[in-house]
């Protein structure tokens, strides 16, 4: 399913040469309707009944879901093919791929090993299908990335206190998984249920970096709520942050980034237009943002297509290009000298565009 964007050549080029990171990508959400009959097939799963039955009906499917829960359905069903250590391995590098083509250098990767583990798949052969990925794409395409673990917050609390006190455990101590994320169905399942989990995953690492989806379909308070009680430092979508400029002036002074994703939010209408996206409010306020793809698999579109789509709405300059890619570096969680060599590749190429 491609979409075509009103762009001229030299813009494309240049969102395309930028040196982008992305933030905010559900390696579970980078299933194509191409590769999931095949693993359906392979690994002898049948479809929930109901289930489009060939990639065209999917991809029909995937024009417009009613909402975050209608998304969500889809997903944990398209879940079920994945069995085997080497269809997660798959999934991840024809992801890498797919975006080492499109500019791609840096990657911060959810993954929800509760849609796994739910039927029976150990959470190291999910890890372990993905960090192979990981590790190729570095040594092959030169991508660096990091693994954020999910917890599903409409799955049992007790389930997800498991999760990272038993299960994954390991992995959150050796440093394996960088990140702690919450995602899931937002409104039902507030930020504080889970201020605990998020206490004792730190308590098993310091250096685990700490994230969250909220303000997504959640109000502002979703977002102040899991800043102040799940000690966040980085927040996943956020639009909804507009309705407060108390908020917007803290996460402004605290430089906390919103990991934003565009097309994702037109697709679960979040919004009707992108111009209603508030790129330009986050900028006035400084507040810190990435651009990314969520489940580019279901929402028609990888991290490049996003930024088409932001430059088709807002038409930024080269230079205000540059400064949203120079913050989304410094928002990255890589180390000090993988940053400074994508900031010095950024300032170079706008440069080379406005010389
Ligand atoms: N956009 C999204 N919001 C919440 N949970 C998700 N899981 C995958 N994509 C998601
Ligand atoms: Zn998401």
């Amino acid at each position: 399913m491609t979409i075509s964007y009103d762009l001229t050549p030299e813009v494309k080029e240049f969102l395309k040469e930028l040196p982008k990171c992305e933030h905010h990508l559900h390696l579970e959400g980078t299933l194509e309707p191409d590769l999931l009959f095949p693993l359906a097939k392979r690994n002898n799963v049948a479809l929930p009944q109901g289930f489009p039955q060939t990639v065209e009906e999917l991809n029909e499917k995937y024009k417009q879901f009613d909402d975050l829960q209608d998304f969500l359905n889809f997903y944990y069903m398209g879940c079920q093919v994945l069995i085997n250590e080497c269809d997660f391995y798959e999934l991840a590098w024809q992801y890498f791929l797919k975006v080492h083509k499109q500019g791609l250098k840096h990657a911060e990767l959810f993954f929800d090993p509760q849609s796994h583990t739910e039927r029976g798949i150990s959470v190291d052969t999910v890890y372990n299908g993905f960090a192979k990925a990981c590790s190729k794409a570095e040594s092959e395409l030169g991508i660096s990335s990091k693994l954020i673990m999910c917890i599903l917050r409409d799955c049992p609390l007790q389930k997800c206190q498991d999760l990272v006190e038993k299960e994954a455990a390991h992995l959150i101590k050796e440093g394996k998984v960088h990140g702690l994320g919450l995602d899931s169905a937002e409104k039902p399942f507030p930020p504080t249920l889970f201020t605990n989990i998020y206490a004792s995953a730190k308590k098993l690492n310091p250096e685990l970096r700490l994230t969250a989806h909220a303000g997504e379909e959640g109000d502002h308070t979703y977002v102040k709520n899991s800043i102040d009680f799940l000690k966040v430092e980085r927040i996943d979508h956020g639009v909804n942050s507009v309705q407060s400029d108390d908020l917007l002036r803290e996460l402004s002074a605290n430089k906390t980034m919103l990991t934003v994703c565009p097309l994702s939010n037109i697709k679960l209408q979040v919004f009707q237009d992108l111009k209603e996206l508030p790129l330009l409010k986050l900028l006035e306020f400084g507040v810190p943002f990435s651009l990314n793809s969520d489940d580019p698999a279901y929402f028609g579109g990888y991290i490049l297509e996003n930024y088409y789509a932001v430059h088709e709405t807002f038409g930024f300059d080269y230079k205000i290009w540059g400064d949203i890619v120079i913050n989304t570096i410094k928002g990255s969680w890589c180390d000090e000298n993988r940053k400074t060599e994508l900031i010095s590749l950024t300032k170079s190429i706008v440069a080379k565009y406005t010389n």
